[in-house]
């Protein structure tokens, strides 16, 4: 070798000891006898054992030593091709071995070198990833609840004036302050939500926990059971990957409100009698049950006796959720309700359009004597369509939905033809009009709960309403 070839040779020598010096890999290369031949700090580091000594010492010494539990070096030059294993060193270290075999140009292996990765950082910082993830996820579906709540919440306050509402509200705040379950009855759209969100809201547990609503009928069966309970990660296909907190748990020391409780599936209402009853719930796929504490609200619009007796309500369930009943009456049993409600969306629509807009009196008589199937929720749509599409700045009786005015035809409909038969009608139009106001206005009061709702129906005051009656010598006898 030439002194050029010399020096060359040894620049390429200190390149890989400088390379194997540096690196954060153990590198360890033996002959293809399985003696040391070069390895780098980092790989008497895995082993715990200094270099000095590793050294002196065949790769099965390293075994026998018990320094290392298994030799890929030795694998390598038995079976003649790569090998990667995962081994435990003594030092702690989880790590990934890598060994190549060298060949010279007779095919026979001459060296075999190893590369030693640590997995323990990394499988430490996936964890704390997945960990990470983890919370990540429970703090996004939190903050999705939280938002679900923001949104489904009403326009927040209770408005009412009549008794009955008076008697509803003064039952929820009782029943706020005592932790039991409450079952909330009423057609569509009565408030069975916003009473419910009240109790919350007047409970200790506004301050511990959130207000959950499940909706029982929007959500298909084999979904609800997931969203209730959650699920482990992998559970089944389709689920998310890592996994689900149920609303249960979400609920825990809050409110867990089950709207529409009549349409949860038999098979569901025994788990939620067991989570309600243990005070316990495990997800889907889960191992361990998790301790939860929450009041179940819930409500209905069907008739659960019924269902009993049908067979599609669990009797058992009923009586755990039925501690406190509050029925809440429809909308056109508590007329005294109509126009408090309708002055106070007509603020919010107002409001939210940026508008100033008003209700003239025919209109708001026109509403009071409508029968609201759909109940407030209906009042607070025809409210806003109205405030929406009439074209002048006062709401006239022009502006009201069809619905409403072909309502009000009927009913006068009802009163005529029934009983002003024809010799029944005056002798001149004078006489004829007395006689159907009469009519009118006895037939007002016979279904009306008091003098003044009768008034308001009628679109008169109370004063006027006395006027007439003593005119036609109609007895009260409310
Ligand atoms: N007394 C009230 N004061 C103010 N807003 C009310 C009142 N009652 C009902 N509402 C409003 O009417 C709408 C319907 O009420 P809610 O959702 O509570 O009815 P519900 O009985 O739960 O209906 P459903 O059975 O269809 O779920 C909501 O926007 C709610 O804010």
């Amino acid at each position: 070798m030439g002194s050029s070839q010399k020096d060359e040779a040894e620049h390429y020598k200190l390149q890989l000891e400088a390379l194997m010096e540096h690196s954060y890999d153990g590198i360890y290369i033996s002959d293809g006898e399985g003696n040391p031949v070069n390895m780098n700090e980092a790989f008497a580091e895995f082993i715990g054992v200094s270099r000095d000594e590793l050294f002196h010492l065949h790769v099965s010494e390293l075994i026998s030593k018990g320094y290392i539990p298994e030799s890929v070096v030795m694998e390598v030059l038995e079976q003649k091709k790569e090998v990667t294993r995962m081994i435990n060193y003594r030092t702690g270290k989880e790590t990934i071995v890598t060994g190549v075999p060298v060949l010279n140009e007779a095919g026979e292996i001459f060296l075999v070198i190893c590369n030693l990765r640590d997995l323990t950082e990394l499988k430490t910082s996936e964890r704390e990833l997945k960990e990470t993830k983890k919370i990540t996820e429970e703090y996004r579906q939190h903050i999705a609840s939280f938002f679900e709540d923001i949104k489904q919440q009403p326009f927040g306050q209770l408005i009412y004036r009549s008794r009955k509402m008076n008697n509803i509200k003064q039952k929820a705040d009782k029943v706020a302050q005592v932790d039991t379950n409450v079952l909330i009855t009423g057609e569509t759209g009565v408030g069975k939500d916003i009473i419910a969100r009240v109790i919350h809201q007047l409970s200790k547990r506004v301050h511990q926990g959130s207000f959950i609503k499940v909706d029982c009928a929007s959500i298909p069966e084999q979904l609800l059971e997931a969203e209730l309970f959650g699920y482990e990660k992998g559970s089944f296909t389709d689920a998310r990957k890592d996994g689900k907190i149920g609303r249960l748990e979400l609920a825990s020391n809050g409110t867990l409100f089950l709207d529409e409780i009549g349409e949860l599936p038999v098979r569901l209402q025994v788990k939620l009698l067991n989570v309600i009853q243990d005070r316990k719930v495990t997800r889907i796929g889960g191992l361990h049950a998790q301790d939860i504490n929450f009041r179940v609200i819930c409500a209905t619009n069907r008739n659960l006796e019924q269902m009993i007796k049908e067979g599609s309500f669990r009797e058992d369930l009923y009586f755990r959720l039925k501690v406190v009943t509050i029925q809440i009456p429809p909308l056109r049993e508590r007329k005294e309700d109509i126009r408090p409600l309708a002055e106070y969306y007509m603020g919010v629509f107002n409001k939210r359009y940026d508008l100033q807009k008003i209700i003239t009196e025919d209109v708001m008589k026109a509403l009071m004597n409508y029968d609201w199937p759909g109940n407030v929720r209906e009042l607070a749509n025809v409210v806003e369509q109205m405030l929406v599409l009439s074209s002048s700045q006062n709401i006239t009786l022009v502006d009201l939905p069809d619905k409403i005015l072909e309502y009000q035809k009927l009913e006068c409909a009802k009163v005529v033809p029934e009983q002003t038969h024809e010799t029944n009608y005056g002798s001149n139009l004078k006489e004829s009009v007395d006689k159907f106001e009469k009519m009118f206005i006895e037939k007002i009061i016979k279904e009306s709960e008091t003098i003044k709702q009768a008034a308001d129906r009628m679109g008169i005051d109370v004063s006027t309403l006395t006027r007439k009656r003593q005119k036609y010598g109609i007895e009260i006898t409310k």
